[in-house]
C-alpha cells in the first residue's frame, strides 16, 4: 500500500485522489470538532467553503457552525470549539460547517474513492478503517492558511505509525511521510506541547482558546470515523 502525505491544502491542487482513500487531517480544530460532534450524536456534518454556501444549504432544524479568524461567525449557532458540540447541542442535528482550512481540505479531496476525517481523537480508528478499504492512501494535512501546520504533521505521523501496524499490506511511504513518522515518534509523549507550540496553537492561545488545544490533544478518545459521502460526513459503520 502506497501512502502519500500532503503538507497543506495549497499542495493538494495537483494531487491525484482518484482510486485512493483520502484521510483529511485538521487537528486544530475542524477535524477534532467534526469527530466530537459525531461522537456526541450529530446526524451529519455538511462541510462547505463559504459562509454564503452555509446559509444557502441550511434546512429547518440544521445548525450553522464554523469560524473565521478563529471566532464564531456572526449569526451562526456554533463556533469551531469541540466543547460546543456536546450531546445537548448537536444530538440528531445536521450541522453545516465552514472553517478556514479543514472544510476546504475536505472539498479538495472529494474525488477520492473514500474520504475520511482524522484527528488525534480518533487516529487509530481512522488508520484501521483506511487500511481496511484496501486502496492507496493520501493523507492531506489541512495546514494553516495554505502552509504546513505542526499539529497536522504530528497526526499524520501517528496515522502512519498505526497504518504500519494495521497490516496485512506492507506500507510504502513518500519522503514527507517518512519525516512525519519520525516527527511523531520523536514527540509521541508530547502531544499537547506539540499542538501548543505550532502556529495554530499559538494563535488560539493568544485569543484565549487554550482549552480548545487541550480538548484536541487526547489520542484515541473516540472510535468514530467520519466519512464524506454525497457531501455529508457521517459515522463510518464499524
Ligand atoms: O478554527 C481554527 O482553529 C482554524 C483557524 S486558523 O485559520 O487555523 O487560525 O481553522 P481550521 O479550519 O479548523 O484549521
Ligand atoms: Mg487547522
Amino acid at each position: 500500500m502506497q501512502i502519500q502525505v500532503i503538507s497543506s491544502v495549497n499542495e493538494a491542487s495537483s494531487t491525484r485522489f482518484h482510486h485512493k482513500t483520502a484521510i483529511i487531517v485538521d487537528v486544530l480544530r475542524a477535524g477534532s470538532t467534526i469527530v466530537t460532534a459525531l461522537a456526541a450524536g450529530a446526524a451529519a456534518i455538511i462541510p462547505v467553503e463559504t459562509v454564503m454556501e452555509a446559509k444557502a444549504a441550511q434546512q429547518p432544524g440544521d445548525l450553522l457552525g464554523g469560524e473565521r479568524f478563529c471566532r464564531k461567525i456572526a449569526g451562526f449557532d456554533l463556533g469551531n470549539s469541540p466543547s460546543e458540540y456536546d450531546h445537548a447541542a448537536v444530538s440528531n442535528r445536521r450541522i453545516i460547517l465552514t472553517t478556514t482550512n479543514g472544510t476546504r481540505a475536505l472539498q479538495k479531496a472529494a474525488r477520492a474513492d473514500y474520504v475520511l476525517t482524522a484527528a488525534l481523537l480518533n487516529a487509530t480508528a481512522s488508520a484501521q478503517a483506511a487500511a481496511a478499504l484496501r486502496r492507496d492512501i493520501v493523507i492531506l494535512c489541512a495546514g494553516y492558511n495554505d502552509e504546513f501546520a505542526a499539529e497536522d504533521g504530528f497526526c499524520a505521523g501517528l496515522l502512519l505509525d498505526r497504518l504500519q501496524l494495521a497490516g496485512p499490506a506492507p506500507v510504502e511511504l513518500d519522503d514527507f511521510g517518512l519525516a512525519m513518522l519520525a516527527f511523531y515518534r520523536n514527540r509521541s509523549s508530547y502531544a499537547l506541547e506539540t499542538l501548543a507550540s505550532g502556529v495554530t496553537g499559538k494563535r488560539l492561545a493568544k485569543i484565549g482558546l487554550q482549552r480548545d488545544i487541550e480538548a484536541c490533544a487526547p489520542i484515541d478518545l473516540y472510535k468514530e470515523v467520519p466519512q464524506l459521502l454525497g457531501g455529508m460526513l457521517t459515522r463510518m459503520p464499524i
